[in-house]
């Protein structure tokens, strides 16, 4: 089966390091989702992927060979900055970027209407993406990276500011690719949704790969998440119970984890003593929740530099990314 192989890339930007061996796989029509906090070396590894950024070390391949430049033109990328020319009109865009690909004039077209079409811009072909709204660049963007039919799909947050109906027509092209046997990955902070699409889920934390698998898989742990309501309770009576662990607090309930070698009993009892119990369920932690579960919140800052002799050591910000 082809496979996608992202096999232990590092890279740093100067005596920032912004990849630690980051190793996934991704197979033929699966859907495989990015995430991970601000910084944590997301785009640096889709960049590589596509091959417009070198790694300091590890590859990427596709079927065991090293994606060369034959390759990465069969990859359609969604750059996280975009790449349209602004001045240009869509349908004229699109063709362009087309043949660039390699497709002949008549060919090129019929991809752009089709496209078009179907990612509801047809009726826009003719003005400068510039006019665009925001949602609508980012379909036309998304058209740009499907427009020659690519064997793989690099997606850089392609659900970032669009509107529900733009988000149900994103997915279900995503999902039709995937289903055609291309490899799809799309990185994104829109947890639930990447809970909702994805096949398997890589977390990202400081360039390291810290948690891969379908949601299942990174549900398996060995704690047990519990959701208690008790009307007119004392406000914290979860937090004194003996190996719960309290990991959200609603209006009228809270979440709570049994640690490994507890059961349930004692939680019950408790909630029965802190006042009129209401419900008691298991729960399935969601993406979100996992997430939390691995990323600190010291990790939405970003990974720190090594320790450089004075003068040395910037860091660069987003604006700088490109720069450098
Ligand atoms: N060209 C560059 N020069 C210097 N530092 C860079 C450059 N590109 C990225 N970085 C730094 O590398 C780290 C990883 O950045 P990257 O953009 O890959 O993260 P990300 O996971 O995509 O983040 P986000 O979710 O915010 O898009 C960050 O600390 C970032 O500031």
């Amino acid at each position: 089966m082809s496979v996608l192989e992202v096999d232990g890339l590092t890279k740093s930007y100067g005596p920032l390091q912004a990849l630690r061996g980051l190793t996934f796989t991704v197979s033929a029509g699966e859907i495989f989702g990015f995430v991970g906090s601000n910084g944590a070396g997301k785009t640096t590894a889709m960049r590589i992927a596509l091959g417009v950024l070198a790694p300091d070390s590890g590859e990427v391949r596709w079927n065991g060979r090293p994606l060369d430049l034959q390759l990465r033109r069969r990859v359609g990328y969604m750059p996280e900055e975009r790449g349209l020319y602004p001045k240009m009109k869509v349908g004229e865009q699109l063709v362009y970027l087309a043949q660039l690909h390699g497709l002949g004039a008549a060919e090129a077209h019929e991809a752009m209407e089709q496209w078009t079409e179907r990612l509801g811009v047809a009726a826009r072909r003719g003005d400068d993406v510039e006019k665009l709204s925001l949602g609508n660049q980012q379909r036309v963007q998304l058209a740009a990276a499907l427009i020659h039919s690519p064997d793989i799909l690099v997606l850089d947050e392609p659900f970032s500011g669009l509107d529900p109906v733009a988000v149900d027509v994103m997915s279900s092209v995503l999902r039709e690719r995937a289903d055609a046997g291309v490899p799809v990955i799309f990185s994104s902070h829109q947890l639930d949704l990447v809970e909702r699409l994805c096949d398997r889920v890589g977390i990202v934390r400081a360039g390291e790969m810290v948690a891969l698998g379908t949601i299942d898989e990174l549900r398996t742990t060995d704690t047990t998440r519990w959701r208690v309501a008790v009307a007119d309770a004392r406000p914290g009576w979860a937090h004194a119970v003996p190996g719960v662990r309290v990991v959200a607090e609603g209006a009228d309930h809270v979440d709570v984890e049994l640690l490994a070698g507890t059961d349930e009993d004692g939680l019950v009892q408790a909630a029965l003593a802190a006042g009129r119990l209401r419900e008691l369920q298991r729960v399935r932690p969601s993406l979100a929740d996992l997430f939390r579960g691995v990323v600190s919140v010291d990790d939405a800052t970003e990974p720190q530099p090594t320790p450089q002799p004075a003068g040395r050591g910037r860091r660069l910000g987003r604006r700088g990314k490109d720069a450098a």
